[in-house]
């Protein structure tokens, strides 16, 4: 990429979340994501280039230095900080403003500080000798939500030891408006990923959850696109029939990418309670399914740096509160203590050499304050597979109604989260549970009686994985 010669026209919308707006280049296999400002005061509340600048280089350092150790450098690509010829970028900011949602233009991109981090377009796959493929890639990106219940002694609501804090903090937001239906998503313990978050095929979306639509005619129309991958041309199904082939042809590819570790013979056993007591999936089957992942397969990493998270919010207030004392007492050990970075290889140690057990010192605090937030991270990030097929139009292959794939395994959006925001994580998290328990318990009930849903199910309204042992 040459940033002298940088233009607009070579780059297209591709895509945003609450923090970021992504462009992809036309031509090469590269995006660019770049910061976003709230609009009510982007004036005030931008930052200088190398204030900007810095901040990317951070994200750049936690993904290098911090994520990756923990999540495998296999589903890592941390990018590179950039520094942009900002007539482009402003340029790029007009040009890309009608494709985006309404719902994310309560924030501008940031169009001051030139900056920007540049990545691998991870829904292409890197050139594949094997694959004489014609079709674009196929694409599917999944938000792991926390996996588990809390196990901490120090929780005070029972609530939040039967039910996840995903399932509750759903109605929150439905009562709060940002969703307009509960899901039946509920990750807890791996039981369950509803599936097809984002797919994109080629680079333009095909299919998104979007929590009003009409579900069911969604996955049809998703089925469609999806035949020419999973069913040979010749084939005469059509209707009903076909999309639930077709869709039970993309889960298995996806459970293989979610579940592919170095060595399929270890597993995991999740440690810790297992039942989320509001997923809609029936009882009988969440006791039926296995709770194990294979070892050092993408849910595994994830999982495992979740739980890092093991006080609980409400264990790590009362540190939180000690490593604010303590930076109030010294307030220049702020920086050894890194609290706002560097990201660095010592950070990782704070981490992994903190005390088990808490010894009343101020490494201690800060060591969970640390994981907490390495944790926070774990939960909020996303899985990219990216899936081609391969050797079907070679004649090599055997079976003609099975095509091979080859598929990537990505994790991205892994941005440290704020130190500062624990105060309102923790608000949060009362308010999530109040408002559960006041606006739910009495019907608490009805959730234990929901259909099962496994795999395509038409009389359901969901398309749900489920592990099972192997
Ligand atoms: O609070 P949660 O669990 O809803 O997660 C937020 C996400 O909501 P989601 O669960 O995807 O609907 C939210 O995603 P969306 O805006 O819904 O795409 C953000 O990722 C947010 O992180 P940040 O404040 O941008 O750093 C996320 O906030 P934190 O991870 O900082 O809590
Ligand atoms: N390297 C990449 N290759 C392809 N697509 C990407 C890449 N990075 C991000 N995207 C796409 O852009 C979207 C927004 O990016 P990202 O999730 O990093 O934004 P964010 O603002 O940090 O999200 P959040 O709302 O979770 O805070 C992603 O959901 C993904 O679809």
């Amino acid at each position: 990429m040459e940033l002298d010669k940088m233009d607009e026209n070579d780059w297209k919308y591709h895509g945003e979340g609450n923090k970021s707006l992504v462009v992809s280049n036309v031509q090469h296999a590269r995006v660019l994501r770049l910061l976003k400002y709230s609009t009510e005061d982007a004036e005030n509340s931008h930052k200088t280039t190398e204030q900007a600048f810095r901040h990317i280089q951070n994200i750049v350092d936690y993904s290098q230095n911090v994520m990756k150790p923990l999540l495998g450098e296999k589903f890592i690509h941390n990018g590179e900080a950039v520094k942009l010829p900002l007539d482009f970028v402003r340029q790029l900011s007009l040009k890309v403003q009608q494709e985006r949602p309404e719902s994310r233009c309560d924030k501008v991109m940031d169009t001051f500080s030139g900056c920007a981090l540049c990545l691998p377009n991870l829904t292409q796959l890197s050139s594949c000798c094997c694959c004489r493929e014609h079709r674009p890639p196929l694409c599917i990106e999944i938000k792991p939500k926390c996996g588990f219940l809390p196990s901490s002694r120090h929780v005070t609501k029972e609530i939040k030891n039967q039910v996840c804090r995903f399932c509750m903090h759903q109605h929150f937001k439905l009562a709060h408006g940002k969703w307009k239906r509960l899901s039946r998503y509920c990750l807890i313990t791996q039981t369950a990923v509803s599936l097809l978050s984002v797919s994109i095929q080629g680079g333009e979306c095909i299919y998104s959850c979007k929590d009003d639509a009409d579900v069911l005619q969604d996955l049809d129309e998703l089925a469609q696109h999806l035949r020419p991958y999973f069913l040979p041309s010749g084939s005469l199904m059509n209707g009903h029939q076909s999309s639930k082939v077709v869709l039970n042809e993309l889960i298995q590819v996806i459970v293989s990418a979610l579940l592919s570790s170095w060595d399929p013979r270890k597993t995991h056993l999740s440690e810790g309670r297992v039942r989320c007591e509001a997923s809609l999936l029936h009882r009988d089957l969440l006791r039926n399914t296995n709770h194990c992942l294979p070892k050092d397969c993408v849910l595994d990493k994830i999982l495992g740096t979740q739980m890092l998270d093991n006080l609980d919010i409400e264990g790590l207030n009362p540190l939180f509160k000690r490593v604010e004392q303590h930076l109030q007492d010294f307030p220049k050990e702020r920086s050894s203590l890194q609290i706002d970075g560097p990201y660095t290889h010592s950070f990782l140690e704070k981490i992994q050499k903190c005390p088990t057990e808490d010894d009343g010192s101020i490494e201690y605090a800060v060591g969970k304050v640390h994981q907490y937030r390495v944790a926070m991270t774990a939960k909020d990030c996303s899985i990219m597979i990216t899936i081609a097929t391969c050797g079907e139009e070679d004649g090599l292959e055997i079976q003609p109604s099975k095509p091979r794939f080859t598929y990537s395994v990505s994790i991205l959006d892994l941005d440290p989260k704020p130190y500062e925001s624990i105060p309102h994580q923790s608000r949060l998290d009362s308010k999530i549970v109040n408002h559960y328990l006041r606006s739910t318990l009495p019907n608490n009930q009805e959730l234990t009686n929901q259909s099962v849903f496994l795999g395509w199910d038409r009389e359901g309204e969901d398309c749900t994985l489920v592990f099972h042992p192997v």
